[in-house]
């Protein structure tokens, strides 16, 4: 069986399989406009890259998928085993090759190949080894696409990103970092765990780096709608600063945790990166912490990506929410920038 040039099936000697199981409607009125396609590629088919996947899928966030790794018979395995899927999942294309011609005309690339940690080790410590997959794997995914958007998830997130920018030549806008969207989901459970309530009802940020120097915004933190803290300070309620400090550092052992128990984490990366997925081509203009160009922000002054709370749509990043941040805060974010920074400043890019 093989397609003709409509991409109706054909068999053998030339019969139209298509034509054979449908009779035409007669007197059918011409379809109406095509709706917009799209397309996603997931660069990297490991644990995360196929969290990522399935996720998509089951959002029907897109109508063609398309996996990339240098792993020819794992990647082979992996879009077989989705495309055995179809049968449960929405109408999606699913495609993949070590080849990034593939990926030709993506509206969405996602990159997270590359090495991981193990257990112990930093995300920072990553850099070297992924910076020289990066040279390889960015400069074929623009000149494919180049009206992309590029979301980096791979380690060091943050760096990453701001490598990603400039070897793509994208305007920043359309270079995102995964950032801390993963980490403030696990600030939002911790509280909500911590007071029995709705993870979504809590609006909370963690922003600067994705790791260890992290932020969290407990000035702004509301549930409901109430602003949590100058609520119990207005009902004189005391509270511990060691029980906030406590939540955080949970926050920023989440992942050494996990990967201790696991070997790695993947299924909360899957869905923050198909819920930005969302924002971003179904154009919601929603807020999300992520890793934006931070040069002229909050007081920073340099070329560094970190997560701040961003509005995302079709163009990327819309614009960057100014949220308050107290004194502190704004000293934490400050110390996150020059932590990033200065691993930054040792790449030569
Ligand atoms: N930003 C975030 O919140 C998170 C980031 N990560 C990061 O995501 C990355 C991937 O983690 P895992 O999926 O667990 O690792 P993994 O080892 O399971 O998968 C990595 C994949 O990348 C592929 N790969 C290597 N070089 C490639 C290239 N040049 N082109 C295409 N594919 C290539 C490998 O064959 C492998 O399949 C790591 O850097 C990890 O630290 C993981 C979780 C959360
Ligand atoms: C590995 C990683 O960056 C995370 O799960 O947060």
């Amino acid at each position: 069986m093989h397609k003709s040039a409509s991409g109706s099936t054909l068999g053998p000697g030339g019969l139209d399989l298509t034509q054979a199981f449908f009779k035409p409607i007669t007197n059918a009125a011409p379809p109406s406009p095509t709706k917009r396609q799209y397309k996603i590629s997931v660069i990297g088919a490991g644990n995360v890259g196929m969290a990522i996947a399935q996720t998509i899928l089951t959002q029907d966030l897109t109508d063609e998928l398309v996996l990339v790794d240098t792993n020819a018979d794992k990647l082979r395995g992996e879009m077989l085993d989705l495309q055995h899927a179809a049968a449960f999942l929405p109408r999606t294309k699913i495609q993949a090759s070590v080849d990034s011609s593939v990926t030709a005309g993506s509206d969405l690339c996602i990159v997270t190949a590359g090495a991981r940690q193990i257990p112990g080790e930093s995300r920072l410590n990553l850099l070297q080894r992924n910076l020289n997959l990066f040279r390889a794997i960015i400069p074929p995914l623009v000149r494919y696409s180049p009206d992309t958007t590029l979301l980096i998830v791979s380690n060091p997130v943050d760096i990453l990103t701001y490598v990603a920018w400039k070897l793509s030549g994208l305007p920043s806008n359309r270079v995102i970092g995964s950032g801390t969207n993963l980490d403030s989901s696990r600030f939002r459970f911790l509280i909500a765990d911590h007071l029995d309530v709705n993870a979504q009802d809590v609006q909370a940020y963690i922003v600067g780096e994705h790791g260890d120097s992290s932020v969290a915004l407990w000035s702004s933190i509301s549930i409901g709608g109430v602003p949590v803290l100058s609520f119990l300070e207005n009902q004189q309620i005391a509270y511990e600063k060691e029980t906030l400090e406590n939540i955080h550092k949970s926050v920023v052992d989440s992942a050494y945790e996990v990967i201790r128990l696991k070997g790695y984490t993947s299924w909360a990366i899957g869905y923050s990166v198909a819920n930005l997925a969302r924002s971003i081509l179904r154009d919601q203009r929603k807020i999300h912490p992520v890793s934006v160009l931070a040069k002229g922000f909050y007081g920073i002054d340099g070329e560094v990506f970190l997560s701040l709370p961003a509005q995302l749509g079709r163009g990327g990043i819309l614009g960057v929410t100014n949220v308050h941040l107290n004194e502190e805060e704004t000293l934490r974010l400050t110390d996150s920038a020059k932590t990033i920074l200065e691993v930054q400043t040792q790449l030569g890019i």
